[in-house]
C-alpha cells in the first residue's frame, strides 16, 4: 500500500473528537474519496496526512515510512504529497504558468514553462495562462490550483473538495481530464468531497464518514448497492428503508407485499432498496402478492422519471425510464426488481 492510515484521533477541544480511530489505506495509483457530511472530520483528516495538523493518536506511513504518530511528524513540505486545499492560495505576483512552473524544480529550466502549459491546457486554461490569479475566476484560479498540484506528478496527492467553484458542465470535464492525468502519471490521490457523484464517478474506492469515523469502504458500487448502515444507504443517494421482524428468513412482508432480502435473517431488521431497483406497474392482472398504491407526485427528469407512491400510509420512491408512463393519482403496484439489502445497523 502506498499511504497507511492507522487509527488515527484528532480532537481539538478535550473530549471532542473529530477523527475517531480511523484506518483506511490507498494503492498504487488509487483514487480515494472520504465521502461525508459537512463537519465530519475530512478536512481534518487530510490535513493530518498533509503534516499541517499533528494527531493525539495512531500512524500515517508513506510507502512504509512513518510520516506522523504521536512521537514523530514529518514537516508537510518534507512529505513528498501533493495538495490542493480548498482556499488554494495562488502566489498572487505570479502569472497561472509561473504558479504550475514553480514547483517543477526536478525539470530543466528550458521544460519547466513548456510541460506547466501542457498541464495548464489539460484543465482548460491554457488561454489564461499569463493571467495573473487577481485576472481569474474563483473556478480558474481552482483549475490553476489543481494543474500546480499535479503538475510536478508527486506520489500522492491531496485534494479537498477541488471541483467545488465550477459550474456542472466543467465541473465533469475538469474531473474527466484530472482523473485522466493522476491514471496515466501513475499518482494517488485522497479526494475529500460531499458530493455523492462526485465520488461515485471519481474515485476508485470511498470511505464513508461520519461524525468522525469511517462507516464503510468499497468500491463506488459497494457502498452504493450494499451500504452497511442507514447512513450509508441514505448518504449515497435516495433510498426505500423497510423495518420488520422475520424468523430467519429472506423474504419480509411490507406495505408493498413481499420482498426479497439479499441474505437470511432473524429478529427486527432493516433493509434497503434503491429507487431504480424497484419499478411499478398497472395493478390488472399482477397477482395480489403485491399491494397497491397511488403516484403522490411525479418528477420528469427527461431520461428518466421518480415516482412518489403511497401505500398503505407509507410512501416509496420508484425510478424508472420515460418508458413507464403514470400520471398522479394513477392506482399501481410497486414491485422488486432485485432484492433488498440488510442493513447492519
Ligand atoms: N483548527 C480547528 N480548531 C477547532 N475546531 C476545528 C478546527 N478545524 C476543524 N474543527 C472542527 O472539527 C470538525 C470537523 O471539521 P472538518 O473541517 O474536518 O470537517 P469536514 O467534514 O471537512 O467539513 P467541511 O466539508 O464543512 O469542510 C468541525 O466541527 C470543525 O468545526
Amino acid at each position: 500500500m502506498l499511504l497507511e492510515v492507522k487509527n488515527i484521533e484528532k480532537s481539538f477541544v478535550e473530549g471532542v473528537p473529530v477523527v475517531r480511530q480511523t484506518t483506511f489505506s490507498v494503492g498504487e495509483n488509487e483514487i480515494f474519496a472520504l465521502l461525508g457530511p459537512s463537519g465530519c472530520g475530512k478536512t481534518t483528516t487530510l490535513r493530518l496526512i498533509s503534516g499541517f495538523e499533528k494527531l493525539d493518536n495512531g500512524e500515517i506511513y508513506l510507502e512504509d515510512d512513518l510520516l506522523s504518530s504521536t512521537k514523530k511528524h514529518v514537516a508537510p513540505q518534507k512529505r513528498g504529497i501533493g495538495f490542493v486545499f480548498q482556499d488554494y492560495a495562488l502566489f498572487p505576483h505570479m502569472t497561472a504558468l509561473e504558479n504550475v512552473a514553480f514547483g517543477l524544480t526536478d525539470l530543466p529550466k528550458h521544460k519547466r514553462k513548456v510541460f506547466a502549459e501542457e498541464v495548464l491546457c489539460r484543465t482548460g486554461m491554457g488561454d489564461h495562462q499569463h493571467k495573473g490569479p487577481a485576472e481569474l475566476s474563483g473556478g480558474q484560479q481552482q483549475r490553476v490550483a489543481l494543474a500546480r498540484a499535479i503538475a510536478p506528478e508527486p506520489k500522492l496527492i491531496l485534494l479537498d473538495e477541488p471541483f467545488s467553484n465550477l459550474d456542472a458542465i466543467l465541473r465533469e470535464s475538469t474531473r474527466k481530464e484530472v482523473r485522466s492525468i493522476i491514471k496515466k502519471a501513475g499518482m494517488s490521490a485522497v479526494l475529500v468531497t460531499h458530493d455523492q457523484e462526485e465520488a461515485l464517478s471519481f474515485a476508485d474506492r470511498i470511505g464513508v464518514m461520519n461524525e468522525g469515523r469511517i462507516e464503510q469502504i468499497g468500491t463506488p458500487e459497494e457502498v452504493y448497492y450494499q451500504p452497511k448502515s442507514k447512513f450509508v444507504a441514505r448518504f449515497l443517494g435516495r433510498t426505500n428503508i423497510f423495518e420488520g421482524e422475520i424468523e430467519d428468513s429472506d423474504i419480509i412482508e411490507t406495505k408493498i407485499g413481499h420482498l426479497k432480502l439479499n441474505r437470511k435473517a432473524k429478529g427486527k431488521i432493516t433493509c434497503s432498496i434503491r429507487p431504480e431497483h424497484l419499478t411499478i406497474e398497472s395493478p390488472n392482472g399482477t397477482s395480489d402478492k403485491y399491494q397497491k398504491g397511488m403516484i403522490v407526485a411525479r418528477e420528469f427528469k427527461g431520461h428518466d422519471i421518480t415516482y412518489h407512491v403511497e401505500c398503505d400510509g407509507e410512501r416509496y420512491i420508484v425510478h424508472t425510464d420515460n418508458r413507464i408512463l403514470f400520471e398522479q393519482n394513477d392506482e399501481v403496484v410497486v414491485r422488486p426488481l432485485e432484492s433488498a439489502v440488510v442493513l447492519e445497523r
